[in-house]
């Protein structure tokens, strides 16, 4: 066997190999060089087949360590001749991949285990995605599906739960019903403590059990409150880690509530884990539209040249939810809407929708230029957040809770469920330009949605069809991410006819008309990169302390000084405050025109 280790220590990447305790090669990781690498194996070893492509996502470079180009290696390098003496290769602590030399996939199998499986998030998301990727044939042939918990359950029980939560797709195949029966047989439970290793060690031999020799990887998905992280990750990490194959585990935010906490997070979370084993997700990042992005931006050249200061006005990022915090309010308490949404979903859109562009769709790239953007923002001011707390509504005969109505929330709480926020980016591209953020719980709609404001035309001949309105003479690129996910621009045009009257139209691309096939969760998506090893849409520690240290000292100075959110009513557009915000900076919210 061919060993391949990793290290997170830098942001340089890397492939270490070693045979016997011999290093053999390491060079730097593009996609172009991993032939390289592979192709220095095979010549020592024959045919290697390197058939776990999630390994080179997963490999990284150690500090200090020299890239040697095959060229460069003629025989086996022992390990004590890399610079300094230092190691070259991680510890055995650390994640490892091992290449089958057989290549052969029949031989591998992938352990899931879903920690904290009796919860919400669990049934409503993740065993959904599961089968829908089953369903899809995407999951390995050889696969195991673990629930653990704190509550009693069979099996059977487990099962039970889970079927009443899959579904079909749209594009319904006759043989649905069946694929639900295979997919539910391959699932188990096991009952346990997160804090006891000695329960983490009982799954780890359940999981041997139905891994059966084979060569096994194991992703385990922290589905639990954020107080428990840490426990859940030492056990797992000490008593279940597979042996040989990598051991990968995904956070759900909250990732802390301020730089500190989330420093402190992560630095618990390094005792266990490499940055590498670590899958941070958003599940806003595996949202189609969000994932088009990218593609619109960097893949048509009508829009790259537009991206700037030079011809975009504003750019608007609004999230409303026409439901309050119903049965979370316990932990929304503890967070708020800034938190909840902007600091994190909100603001990773922000960095795709701005950042460079990246030297590759590698994740590294990619994460690189997000955190460069991130980095040249200015920390939001208290000057530039409003803030507001839903109230209780009656419309007609039905009267919709207040936030405080909760019965877990306290009657005092200052804690916002919708804010709005101008934010900057200091850099050459963007320098001036308002990118303004609102998010709210209990509006009138549901929605999420990017909007980019242009410029008005300079000399414009028609400017006296529109007179003096701005938003209505100037074009706008919308991107809704749900619902009914579009891309629409605005445009102007002639009202057809004899006389001369302008009109705004709309170019639309709607999915729904243009696709037929649904468009998969997001959750699907981001269990399938981690389970490829993909990290594209998972975020980096850095991108973390960099989003963090933007809303951090904002949130101090509200919590400090006990502001007081306006209050607006159950299903309202949100507090008028908003409106005062973005018109300070010229702009119209574009949801309301
Ligand atoms: N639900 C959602 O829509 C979203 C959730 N998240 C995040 O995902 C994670 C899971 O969310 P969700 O499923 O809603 O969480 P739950 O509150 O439903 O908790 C999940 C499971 O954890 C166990 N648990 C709950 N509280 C405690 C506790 N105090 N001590 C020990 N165990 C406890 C329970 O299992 P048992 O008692 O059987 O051990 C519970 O079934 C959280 O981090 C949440 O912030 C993120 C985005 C959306
Ligand atoms: O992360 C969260 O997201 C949901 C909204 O997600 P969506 O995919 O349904 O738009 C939000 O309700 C929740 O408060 C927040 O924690």
């Amino acid at each position: 066997m061919v060993t391949l280790y990793s290290s997170p220590s830098t942001h340089s990447y890397g492939a270490v190999a070693s045979y016997s305790n011999s290093f053999i090669g390491l060079y730097n990781y593009h996609h172009n060089k991993q032939i390289a690498v592979s192709s220095i194996l095979s010549r020592k070893f024959g045919s290697l087949q390197i058939n776990q492509k999630p390994f080179w996502n997963a490999v990284r470079m150690q500090d200090g360590a020299v890239a040697i180009p095959p060229s460069k290696i003629e025989n086996e390098t022992p390990l004590k001749k890399l610079k300094n003496g230092s190691s070259p290769v991680a510890p055995p602590k650390e994640q490892k991949d091992t290449i089958d030399f057989d290549g052969n996939k029949a031989k591998s199998t992938v352990s899931i285990t879903v920690v904290g499986a009796s919860g919400d998030l669990a049934k409503k998301k993740i065993f959904p995605a599961l089968f829908a990727l089953y369903y899809e044939d995407c999951l390995p042939e050889h696969f195991t599906i673990f629930g653990y918990a704190r509550s009693k359950m069979t099996d059977v029980e487990l099962r039970n739960m889970v079927s009443k939560t899959l579904t079909c797709r749209i594009d319904k195949r006759e043989n649905c019903g069946e694929k639900m029966e295979q997919f539910l047989e391959r699932c188990f439970y096991h009952s346990g403590q997160y804090d006891s290793q000695d329960n983490f060690a009982e799954l780890d031999k359940k999981l041997k059990e139905h891994e059966a020799g084979r060569f096994s990887n194991r992703l385990f998905y922290l589905s639990i409150p954020p107080n428990i992280f840490i426990n859940a990750v030492r056990c797992a990490s000490l008593s279940a880690s597979s042996a040989h194959g990598w051991t990968r585990v995904i956070v759900e935010k909250p990732f802390g509530r301020d730089s500190e906490s989330s420093a402190a997070l992560t630095r618990s979370l390094k005792q266990y884990l490499n940055e590498d084993q670590i899958f941070r997700i958003d599940h806003y990042l595996g949202k189609e539209l969000v994932e088009n992005l990218s593609v619109l931006r960097f893949s048509n050249l009508i829009f790259e040249p537009l991206w700037s200061r030079q011809y975009i006005r504003n750019v608007q990022f609004i999230f409303s939810e026409d439901f309050g915090t119903e049965g979370r309010g316990g932990y929304f308490d503890h967070y708020g809407i800034i938190r909840d949404i902007m600091q994190n979903h909100l603001l990773q859109i922000l960095a795709l929708f701005a950042m460079e562009t990246p030297v590759s769709l590698d994740a590294e790239d990619i994460r690189n230029e997000k955190v460069k953007v991130l980095r040249s923002m200015r920390p939001l001011q208290l000057d530039d957040v409003i803030i507001g707390q839903y109230k209780c509504h009656t419309k007609g005969d039905v009267t919709y809770p207040g936030y405080t109505d909760d019965k877990t929330v306290p009657k005092d709480s200052l804690t916002p469920t919708f804010a709005a926020a101008a934010l900057f980016i200091d850099n050459a591209r963007w320098d001036g330009v308002p990118f303004l953020m609102k998010a709210g719980k209990a509006l009138h709609t549901r929605s999420a949605e990017i909007r980019v404001q242009f410029r008005h035309v300079p000399g414009n001949l028609y400017n006296k069809n529109f007179g003096s309105d701005l938003d209505q003479a100037t074009n706008e690129l919308v991107i809704r991410v749900q619902p009914n996910e579009a891309i629409y621009l605005k445009i102007n045009n002639k009202v057809p006819g004899l006389g001369m009257r302008l009109d705004c139209s709309n170019l639309n691309l709607l999915y729904s008309a243009r696709y037929s096939k649904e468009i998969p969760d997001a959750y699907e998506r981001l269990l399938l990169d981690a389970i490829e090893g993909e990290r594209r849409l998972f975020i980096r520690s850095d991108e973390l302390d960099a989003a963090w240290s933007l809303f951090t000292p904002v949130l101090n100075e509200l919590e400090d000084k006990k502001i007081v959110p306006e209050y607006y009513p159950y299903g309202s557009r949100g507090p008028i405050g908003a409106h005062y915000l973005a018109a300070r900076y010229k702009v119209r919210w574009g949801d309301l025109v």
